[in-house]
Order: structure tokens, then C-alpha cells, then sequence
């Protein structure tokens, strides 16, 4: 509510419409946590000529002090917001679709998360599309609330409800990971998160020496220091321990992964392209990529495709 105060809304406060419009507010910020552009977009959307004279002065007040709102409204070209949509599907973060007179923006925002999360997200997307291999979503900006957490302002993306082609998606897979290198070896440019868990990313010449300590050691420790799980991490300590065997005379050259490619990460946009989202990208072996593969539901098509790419 603060917005509001700062926001000026003095002759609004004499009517009780106001007042009403007032307890709602309260109400949806409680029930949603939606930022106040949220609430804004519900309002405006369906207000009355008497409401629209009444409030004209509103779109703009209220954007005073919400980032969101004023970045779209700024930098994002737009003039109008039109309607702010709740957009499902995700656990993490709350997301959001902004219509606006200049396109839709797709937003994430996390009350309690700082913005390096969502700067992680934009690098991990930014890596990906600077190999103009696959379709992902533009980050176009990251910043902090006003009190607490962080947003991600991205390029939305309709998606098609029939899906598309897996062969694409392997095709396409293959020619990021094979375009996606890195002379720095094996990490990312700084660490990020895989869901809400941590996820360290420093550079490292090879790769059993960056998977044994920070992908699968720093997940045991984890195991062992929140859950008490000596027994699943003295099994985990013997497997690290054979890696340099098993992985042995292997050359592994690093390739941008996702990181976190999943069922739920991935769509296919109108056209029936494949689009690959929320992602937490490193340099890694390739096949690294397919450790989510168990809930990411790829097919023969898929696989054929992937290897005639990467041989
Ligand atoms: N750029 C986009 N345009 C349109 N819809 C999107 C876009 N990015 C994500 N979505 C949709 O929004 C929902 C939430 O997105 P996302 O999975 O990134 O959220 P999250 O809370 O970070 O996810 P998770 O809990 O899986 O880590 C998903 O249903 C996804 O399909």
C-alpha cells in the first residue's frame, strides 16, 4: 500500500469507491502477492467511464515506485498497460502477463529471492540465444521490489497448445550444444540456481574435476547437511570416487547446456518451433544434459535427431 500513499491519490480518497477499491487492494495483495501492477491491471481493465474520469490520472501514479510497471512504461516502449494476467505453471516464482498498447511482456517476480536469481536466468538466456540455434525468450531486464525480491521482465511467448516436433527439438539441442562453447572450460559466468537450490558454476579445466565437487559433491553435502543422509552420502563418496575411472579416455569438450531441461521447460511456440525456458545453463558435457531426461518425456525421434547432429 505503500505505493498507493506515495502515489498521491488524494481526491480518490474521498469517495467510497475509493474505499472500496482500498480493501480489495489489501485483499489481492494479501491473497496473490502480486505487485501493485497486478492489482492495477484488474482495475483499469474493467472500470466504468465514471471510474475512467475518475481515476485517469491512476496508470501513471501507481506505476510511481513499482519497477515493473515503470521499466514496461519506459524502456519497454509501451505507453499503456492493458491487463496484467496471472500465467501458471511455474512452483519458484510468481508469473505474470503484461498486454500492453507496444506487445506482452512475460514477468517473474520472487519476493524473497535476490536479483542475482533472475540475472542468472537472463545470462543462462543471453548465452543461449547469442548461438542462434534454438528459440528462447529475450530477458530484456532484471531489478529488485521495492521491499523485498526481484523481478525478470522477458519476452512473452505464445505458446501452441499442439505441441511440436521432437525431431526439432533434438536438431536443434544438438546444434546449441555444439555451437555453445567455452574457452574458459567447464562452470558458467557465475553460479545460479537449479529450482531454488543453489548452484555453483566456477570455472574448472576438467570435467570429472567440476562434476565430482560442484555438481554431484555439492548436491551430497547438501543431502548430508539438511536431510542427515549419511548413508545416501557415503554411497555418493564411493561413486566420486570411481569417476575418474568410468569416465576415463573420454575427451570432453565443454557445451552450453540448459541445465535444467525438463518436461515443463519445454514448448513449441505457433509456429510449432521448439522454444526452451527457465533455464540453469553451464558449460558442460553434453550429455549432462539428459540427467533430467527421466521427467522430460524425449523419444526415439528426439534422439535420432540429437546424434545425426552430434555424431
Ligand atoms: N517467455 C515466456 N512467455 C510465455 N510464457 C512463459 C514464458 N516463460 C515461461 N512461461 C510460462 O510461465 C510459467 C512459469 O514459468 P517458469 O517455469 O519459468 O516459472 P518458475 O516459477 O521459474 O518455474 P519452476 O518452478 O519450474 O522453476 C510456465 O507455465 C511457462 O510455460
Amino acid at each position: 500500500m505503500a505505493e498507493l500513499r506515495t502515489a498521491g491519490v488524494v481526491d480518490a480518497h474521498r469517495s467510497s469507491s475509493y474505499l472500496l477499491f482500498h480493501h480489495a487492494w489489501k485483499l489481492l495483495l494479501r491473497c496473490h502477492e502480486r505487485t501493485p501492477a497486478f492489482v492495477q491491471g484488474v482495475f483499469v481493465q474493467g472500470r466504468s467511464r465514471w471510474h475512467q474520469r475518475r481515476f485517469s490520472h491512476l496508470k501513471i501514479t501507481m506505476a510511481d515506485g513499482d519497477p515493473i510497471c515503470e521499466w514496461i512504461l519506459g524502456e519497454g516502449g509501451a505507453s499503456k498497460i492493458k491487463r496484467v494476467t496471472p500465467v501458471g505453471g511455474g512452483c519458484i516464482n510468481v508469473a505474470n502477463r503484461y498486454d500492453t498498447d507496444f506487445g506482452v511482456y512475460f514477468v517473474k517476480t520472487n519476493r524473497d529471492a535476490e536479483t542475482s536469481m533472475f540475472e542468472a536466468e537472463a545470462a543462462g538466456l543471453n548465452a543461449m540465444l547469442g548461438t542462434k540455434t534454438i528459440r528462447v525468450p529475450k530477458p530484456r531486464k532484471v531489478g529488485s521490489l521495492p521491499r523485498k525480491g526481484s523481478y525478470i521482465i522477458m519476452e512473452f511467448i505464445e505458446f501452441s497448445f499442439s505441441g511440436g516436433n521432437q525431431a526439432d527439438l533434438g536438431r536443434q539441442l544438438a546444434r546449441m550444444h555444439k555451437t555453445g562453447t567455452s574457452e574458459s572450460g567447464f562452470g558458467f559466468v557465475m553460479d545460479n540456481t537449479i529450482g531454488s537450490t543453489p548452484q555453483p558454476n566456477p570455472w574448472t579445466n576438467d570435467w570429472v574435476d567440476f562434476y565430482r565437487e560442484y555438481r554431484l559433491g555439492y548436491q551430497l553435502k547438501l543431502v548430508q547437511q539438511q536431510y542427515r543422509d549419511n548413508d545416501l552420502y557415503e554411497k555418493g563418496q564411493r561413486l566420486l570416487e570411481r569417476l575418474p575411472f568410468l569416465l576415463k579416455d573420454l575427451k570432453i569438450t565443454p557445451s552450453l547446456l540448459h541445465g535444467d531441461l525438463w518436461s515443463g521447460n519445454v514448448a513449441y511456440d505457433k509456429e510449432g518451433m521448439p522454444v526452451i525456458l527457465d533455464p540453469a545453463c553451464y558449460y558442460g558435457h553434453n550429455e549432462a544434459e539428459f540427467g533430467m531426461s527421466w521427467c522430460a518425456g524425449f523419444g526415439d525421434p528426439f534422439y535420432k535427431a540429437y546424434f545425426e547432429v552430434l555424431g
